[in-house]
This record gives structure tokens, C-alpha cells and sequence, in this order.
């Protein structure tokens, strides 16, 4: 667990909502998830990039906020040719909600993440989904809560900004690990972090590029440096755009040289 003092404030502020709210202590999930490596696999059969698409109706470095309907804002996003869903269950500072995550799932037939900043065992009880997040610089004992999301049913996705993260979350048994470009103490982004860490990740482990992937070549990129797969927020929601094509801009990232890889 990091030292609130090396984290933006607006992430500062996340955490400490994050360790407010409330989880469900009276119920333990059980989940029927779909397979996310399975989903990535028949991206790749049928010529599509694997896009995760979120879900994001705003964000503390947003230009706005898009106030679309988050079912038709993922059927928009699977039009495009989305691989899987992320959707942003945290209220207070990305506009989500977990009654969205589970109106989505109900609606598409993609695996869906559970985006939130989830810090305790019973805030894994709050709603279904296929994937969660599990964020190694805000998680205390990151091997207890991977093992208490897998006994869920859920197939943990554990976020690292850099090698010693990515350490940590390898010795703790992660199998799918997403790399996030964006820097939580400065909030900023660069995607030389994803090229540092990735070529540290061993085969057998499915790797994500999160954040700032904003453009076709962006998406080369992370190709290039090894992403099974990336995870697209701005790009795709374009909040600044106000009713900008969810479908055009997922399906732009989609077809961006799936074959060259
Ligand atoms: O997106 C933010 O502004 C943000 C601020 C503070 C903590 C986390 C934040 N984002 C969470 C994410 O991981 C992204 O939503 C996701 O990777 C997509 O990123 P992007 O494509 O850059 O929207």
C-alpha cells in the first residue's frame, strides 16, 4: 500500500472514498464468468485488435462528462467490434455505479470488468461481473483478495505501473495483468511505462495496456511492445465530443493493424 502523500490529490480523495463505501458482508457471490483470454483469442481469430472498451461517463482528468445510457454506450462499443466491457462502478469521481455494470451485462455478450478501486474483501460483493480490478499500489494483501475474487468466480485483472508492482502482483499469483500508463501520483501518462514493464511478463500471462491509448498508431505501439490487449476509456467515450460515435471511435482502435502483430 503506497503513502497517501506520493498519490494526486483527486487519487488521494479516490482511496479515501474507496475506503468509505461500503461493501456487502451478509452475502459471498458466486459467479458464472466469461473467459477473458478466450474472448482475446477469438479477437485475434477473426482479424479484430482485442479493445477493451470502458465505460467512463467522466474522470478527474475528463474533459466533461457524456450522460449516454451505459447499456447503449457498451452496445455501441461492441458494435464497434469491442472484445470486452470495462465499466466504472465508482460514484464519486467517475460517474459510475454498479446498478450500470449489472444493466450491462445483462445487455452484451462480451466478459465485463468491474472498474472500481476496490481495497477490501467484502467491497468483491457489491455486483457481478466476469473481471475485477484489483490495483497492487491500493491493495494491502494483494495475494488474500486475488484469492478471495477467484474463489468468487471472477478472474481478478491486478493493475502495475512499474517492475517492482509487477513483481509483487507475479509472486502473488496474477495471471492477467494490466499495465497502466497512467502515473496515480502525478496523473500523468505515458506510454513508455507499458514498453518498460511488458517485456518482464512472462508468455503464459495475459498483459494489458491501460490508458492513454488514444490513436491507431498508439494502439501499433502497444501492440509492438507485446499487449494482448489494450483498455480504451477517453479515446473511445471522447467526453470533450459530447454525442461523438462510440461505435466509429472503438471500431477505428479495433481495426487499427490487427494483422501486424
Ligand atoms: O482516468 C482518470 O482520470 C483517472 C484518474 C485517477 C485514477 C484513475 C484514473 N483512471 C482509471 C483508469 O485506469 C482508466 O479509466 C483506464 O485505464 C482507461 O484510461 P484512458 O483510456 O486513458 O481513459
Amino acid at each position: 500500500m503506497t503513502s497517501e502523500t506520493e498519490l494526486a490529490p483527486a487519487v488521494a480523495s479516490i482511496l479515501e472514498a474507496a475506503r468509505e463505501r461500503a461493501g456487502d458482508v451478509d452475502a459471498q457471490l458466486a459467479v458464472d464468468a466469461q473467459s477473458l483470454p478466450d474472448a482475446i483469442a477469438g479477437a485475434e481469430a477473426d482479424g479484430r485488435v482485442p479493445v477493451i472498451a470502458e465505460v467512463k461517463p467522466t474522470s478527474p482528468t475528463a474533459d466533461g462528462t457524456r450522460d449516454d445510457d451505459p447499456v447503449e454506450l457498451a452496445q455501441a462499443m461492441v458494435d464497434g467490434g469491442a472484445t470486452a466491457i470495462s465499466v466504472l462502478t465508482e460514484p464519486s469521481h467517475f460517474g459510475g455505479s454498479p446498478a450500470a455494470l449489472t444493466r450491462v451485462r445483462e445487455a452484451v455478450d462480451v466478459p465485463v470488468l468491474r472498474k472500481d478501486f476496490v481495497v477490501r474483501e467484502d467491497q468483491l460483493d457489491v455486483v457481478e461481473a466476469d473481471l475485477l480490478l484489483l490495483i497492487v499500489r491500493f491493495v494491502d494483501d494483494l495475494e488474500a483478495l486475488i484469492t478471495a475474487t477467484r474463489e468468487r468466480g471472477f478472474q481478478p485483472l491486478v493493475e502495475v505501473h512499474d517492475r517492482a508492482e509487477l513483481e509483487t502482483a507475479l509472486e502473488a499469483g496474477a495471471d492477467i495483468i494490466g499495465v497502466n500508463n497512467r502515473d496515480l501520483g502525478r496523473l500523468e501518462v505515458d506510454l513508455e511505462t507499458f514498453e518498460s514493464v511488458a517485456p518482464h511478463v512472462p508468455d503464459d500471462v495475459t498483459v494489458i495496456a491501460e490508458s492513454g491509448i488514444s490513436s491507431p498508431a498508439d494502439v501499433q505501439r502497444m501492440r509492438e511492445a507485446g499487449a494482448d490487449a489494450l483498455l480504451v476509456g477517453s479515446a473511445i467515450m471522447d467526453h470533450a465530443g459530447g454525442d461523438s460515435d462510440v461505435t466509429e471511435n472503438t471500431q477505428q482502435l479495433v481495426d487499427a493493424g490487427a494483422t501486424d502483430t
